[in-house]
């Protein structure tokens, strides 16, 4: 007998379009995850952004859920680093890996390059002694060593086809391509690792109360929902609560893989509590709490052992910040590591 919690869950798939994009994605994950099995290759299937609940079916308003992509592009890098395969399940145009170093609001690419001309007019031209034959764009000397170092990592990535970039816009394009990919990669086992950073709507508007049109200002339905259009300004949106996936995650779509979601929150004093809840409520190894004020300076890890606060150094003069993505991809990686030892040593606990 299904549960309410599973008629909601499957009801929303039923009821909600699958996204266009799903049949593509579909095809690509599916060579992608086989080519990292054959290579007996972790593979970490990471979200990053927010996602949105759309208004109107032909949308032009829509409630986003607060993301960067930062904490996404910038784990991304550290766990390929660490040889791991990435699907990078991201917010069309949020972050990406290694761009996000020269995005269009931090870091403009343009300020990296100088026109060369003649020799001597430019420090950051060519070989003494030449000249250029037509005005060339070449990258400025004292940022050559940085771009050089992304530039390998991005094409090592590409090359041997290590980053798979899967984009989402909707809550529900973001539901429908996780649950394919979490089918996709059972055949992983505990070599698959779900590391959910995406910021994810909890509220939808379904398909039901769903215009078809633009919400129009003058037209506004009453708010004592007779029906009438009323005169006001307001807009009262009805929005129902977007199912707890990540139940059904643990229990039936990823049931061996190790599973880490993020969760996120203002009140310091709602979030080790939250985290325990989480945790209680989906029976999944990690939560990574962090505070929206706070999320580049610290974390805290949360799992049955207890807890454990990272935090990056405090800066002294000069110094380089450090990324804290690369203290917490890592120690994710430790204890996806301890979980497979665990494992081949017979240990079914998660
Ligand atoms: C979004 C940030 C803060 C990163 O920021 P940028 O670097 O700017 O991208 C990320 O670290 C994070 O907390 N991500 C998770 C945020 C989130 O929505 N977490 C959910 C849990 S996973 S969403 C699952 C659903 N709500 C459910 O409970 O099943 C929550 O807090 O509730």
């Amino acid at each position: 007998m299904a549960t309410t919690h599973e008629l909601s869950e499957t009801h929303y798939f039923e009821t909600n379009p699958p996204p266009s994009t799903l049949p593509e994605h579909t095809a690509l994950a599916n060579s992608f995850i086989k080519l990292h099995h054959s290579a007996s290759r972790p593979v970490v299937l990471l979200t990053s952004g927010g996602t949105t609940v759309p208004l109107e079916n032909q949308t032009v308003r829509f409630i986003d859920n607060f993301s960067a992509g930062t904490r996404g592009a910038t784990s991304a890098e550290y766990f390929l680093s660490q040889g791991y395969a990435v699907v990078f399940l991201h917010r069309q145009f949020s972050l990406l890996p290694f761009s996000r170093h020269y995005s269009h609001s931090t870091n403009c690419f343009l300020d990296f390059l100088s026109e060369w001309g003649r020799i001597g007019e430019d420090d950051e031209g060519g070989k003494d002694g030449e000249q250029a034959a037509t005005p060339d764009v070449v990258v400025k000397a004292r940022y050559r060593q940085q771009m050089l170092s992304v530039l390998r990592k991005y094409r090592k990535a590409k090359e041997q086809n290590l980053l798979l970039l899967l984009p989402f816009t909707t809550v529900t394009s973001y539901l429908f391509t996780l649950k394919m990919l979490a089918c996709q990669m059972q055949c992983l086992g505990n070599e698959a690792l779900f590391y959910l950073a995406a910021a994810v709507s909890d509220f939808f508007v379904p398909p039901s109360r769903m215009a078809e049109h633009k919400i129009q200002s003058g037209d506004i339905p009453s708010t004592d929902g007779d029906g009438s259009t009323g005169g006001g300004k307001k807009l009262v949106v009805d929005l129902d609560p977007v199912p707890k996936f990540l139940k059904r995650l643990v229990e039936q779509w990823a049931p061996r893989a190790m599973i880490v979601s993020f969760k996120l929150e203002t009140d310091p004093s709602m979030l080790l509590s939250k985290c325990r809840q989480s945790l209680d409520r989906y029976s999944h190894h990690l939560v990574i709490g962090n505070l929206l004020s706070t999320r580049k300076r610290e974390v805290v890890f949360v799992d049955r052992k207890g807890l454990e606060w990272i935090r990056t150094p405090e800066l002294r003069d000069g110094e380089e910040e450090v990324e804290i993505e690369s203290l917490i991809v890592p120690a994710v990686i430790r204890k996806h590591q301890e979980l497979l030892q665990r494992q081949r040593s017979g240990d079914t606990n998660r």
